[in-house]
């Protein structure tokens, strides 16, 4: 199974654990290929150390022991952050943030189906007023989730005012999920943090805010997350989503960026369509990362 996603590192990986016993190319190819993956020069290091330790202390030569201690020790350090979604609140709003392109108005549509599926009422609130074709989007897939959207009344409308309006909504008609598009991009990056934190505090008027989703594309890697900087420093995130891992070889990624970032993955996007998105379990994901042989 794990050599079905481009992230895995099945193949980098059949080499090495191909060989009859452990020696020092052994070591070589799996920096290569953490390097590869972008699990990143300090985190690649740490689990070399670590693994070599193992393999010293449980006196093993067998490819096959190193390959289950691998699999190991990434599930164990993807395990020490907390992906469960805060969405007890009723209605639970959750703000989803990033900046353009990454993937938001998917994830967004994607996730109104996956709350769907667990029979949630949903609405979504559209607070990208500034382009039209944000609007469009987010109704295409509004329609495709089956749920309802709150449009903004003209283009440029005060984005916190269209929050608002969601969440109130909501709590009158008893509308369980709150989810918020927000625009990825303004002129200036001060504008748009203080648009985030107006959302933020307009809608805390009615209800408090229950997750901040960050969205990071994990074809970028590491070089996305100093993009989204702004936004971790300034806008309460609570998770990450991260998309468009069914394109990216850098399964790596996902462990660094909760490293690097202090902040839980939430969701994975696999994909374009409206199904590909699930929930983050470590144990799962190290699993395809490194295979289960
Ligand atoms: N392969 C793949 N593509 C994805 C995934 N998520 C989003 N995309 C694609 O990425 C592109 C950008 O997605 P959008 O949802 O428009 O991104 P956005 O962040 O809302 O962009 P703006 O509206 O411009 O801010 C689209 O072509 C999506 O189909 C994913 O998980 N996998």
């Amino acid at each position: 199974m794990a050599e079905r996603n481009s992230w895995s590192l099945g193949s980098a990986l059949r080499g090495m654990f191909g060989r009859q016993t452990i020696d020092e190319s052994t070591w070589d190819d799996l920096e290569d290929a953490l390097l590869l993956a972008d699990f990143g020069p300090v985190i690649t290091d740490e689990i070399l150390e670590e693994l070599r330790g193992q393999v010293e202390r449980f006196r093993t030569t067998d490819p096959r022991d190193l390959k289950r201690m691998l699999r190991e020790t990434i599930e164990d350090r993807l395990a020490k952050f907390d992906p469960t979604l805060n969405l007890s609140a009723r209605p639970a709003v959750t703000l989803v943030v990033g900046v353009n392109g990454v993937g938001k108005t998917t994830t967004i549509g994607k996730f109104a189906r996956f709350l769907r599926n667990f029979g949630r009422t949903v609405v979504l609130g559209a607070a990208d007023t500034f382009r039209a074709a944000a609007v469009e989007q987010l109704d295409t897939w509004a329609m495709r989730a089956d749920v309802r959207i709150v449009r903004p009344q003209q283009y440029g409308q005060d984005p916190a005012s269209v929050a608002y309006q969601t969440v109130e909504i909501a709590m009158r008609e008893g509308i369980e999920m709150v989810i918020l598009d927000t625009a990825g991009r303004l002129p200036t990056k001060a504008g748009l943090m203080d648009e985030l934190t107006k959302i933020h505090r307009v809608v805390e008027k009615l209800t408090p805010v229950s997750e901040v989703l960050l969205v990071l594309d994990a074809t970028t890697g590491q070089n996305g997350v100093s993009q989204a900087e702004a936004f971790i420093e300034h806008s309460g995130v609570t998770g990450l989503v991260i998309t468009k891992l069914d394109g990216s070889a850098k399964g790596g990624f996902v462990l660094a960026v909760q490293e690097r970032t202090g902040l839980p993955i939430k969701l994975i996007g696999t994909g374009e369509s409206i199904d590909d998105l699930t929930g983050f379990t470590p144990h799962v994901f190290a699993e395809k990362l490194v295979g289960d042989a």
